[in-house]
């Protein structure tokens, strides 16, 4: 398509990406990838400067120092960036007595594309019964619908998606979540930003977590999952022989909760069963501590600046 100059990668790269706002560090060296094919999470708490990134991202604020390319080139050498990025963030206004379709058409005629690929869109993101409604009276759910539909129009490859589940509800954010694999599916980059870990955390492959303006992990979310070992919790009859046997399994983080039992980490139920069986040690219960991944989330975002961790979970920390 006329304007697409690239490397044809859909990659995006973020590379030692400074911003001052007067005394304000709102992001401090920051660096990632983002590989195409995947949904990719940009996760960090409120004010971690996610927004002031993706707005540098997509050519609206200067940079203080560092730089970001989409298909290897700057925002604004991408010739026609409505077909190579598409982007949904914060605080979108629509003309309030447009409507839907008449909106489409605006942003399709500015980008040169026909009347034709706003049906495409309408129907793309659920609005072609609502087209001829005034924005105005959309709902939250139906305006973030014509915000994606905006952002599709010039069916970019890359998509850029700044915290959109903020107030849509349940079958909303289901609809968005089977909307952002399919796209990466078709071998695009997905790029959505959240501050909660949960919210995203059934539709990413990829997460970049920053805090305070630095990136604290870059990397596939199965890692950070892996990364955080799980734990069991067993009542025994005898704790000192069941720790003297777990030992001899080669089984030695286990410490006494203030309950009683014994937390042994780095194994499951069954083996710890087997071992207390083979032993003779009686066991009143025992449970399995599923890893607590938003536990870790707020573990990795709650360090000041310079105070990072990034390096310190399963080798992807940028
Ligand atoms: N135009 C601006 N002028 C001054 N400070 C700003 C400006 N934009 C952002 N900041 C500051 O930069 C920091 C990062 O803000 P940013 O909006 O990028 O964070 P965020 O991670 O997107 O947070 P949120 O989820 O709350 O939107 C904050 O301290 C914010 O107050």
């Amino acid at each position: 398509m006329e304007g697409r100059v690239h490397d044809g990668t859909g990659r995006i790269v973020v590379q030692d990406l400074t911003k001052r706002f007067g005394p304000v560090t709102a992001v401090q060296n920051l660096s990632f990838t983002v590989e195409p094919g995947s949904v990719t999470g940009f996760l960090g708490p409120n004010g971690a400067g996610k927004t002031t990134t993706l707005r540098m991202l997509l050519g609206l604020v200067r940079p203080s120092s560092g730089g970001t390319t989409i298909n290897g080139l700057p925002f604004d050498r991408l010739g026609n960036p409505a077909t190579v990025v598409g982007a949904v963030l914060e605080a979108q206004s629509f003309h309030p007595t447009r409507s839907a379709r008449a909106h489409l058409r605006c942003y399709a005629a500015a980008a040169g594309l026909p009347d034709e690929r706003v049906e495409q869109v309408l129907t793309l993101v659920g609005l072609t019964t609502a087209a001829n409604r005034r924005a105005g009276e959309f709902s939250l759910g139906m305006r973030q619908r014509l915000a994606l539909g905006t952002a599709l129009l010039g069916d970019p490859q890359v998509l850029v998606l700044d915290e959109p589940s903020n107030g849509l509800d349940p079958e909303g954010i289901a609809w968005l979540r089977t909307f952002m694999r399919s796209f990466a599916r078709g071998g695009r980059t997905v790029l959505v930003s959240s501050h909660l870990l949960a919210e995203v955390e059934q539709t990413v492959d990829q997460v970049v977590i920053i805090s305070g303006g630095q990136t604290r992990y870059q990397g596939p979310l199965e890692d950070l999952r892996r990364s955080q070992r799980s734990r069991v919790l067993v009542q025994p009859a005898d704790a000192h022989a069941l720790v003297a046997a777990l030992a001899e399994a080669g089984l030695t983080d286990v410490e006494t909760l203030e309950d009683g039992r014994l937390g042994v980490t780095g194994s499951h139920t069954k083996q710890v069963a087997d071992i207390a069986l083979a032993a003779g040690v009686a066991i009143y219960g025992m449970q399995e501590e599923q890893a607590d991944l938003e536990r870790m989330f707020l573990q990795l975002t709650s360090g000041e600046p310079g105070q990072g961790q990034a390096g310190g979970f399963g080798g992807g920390a940028a």
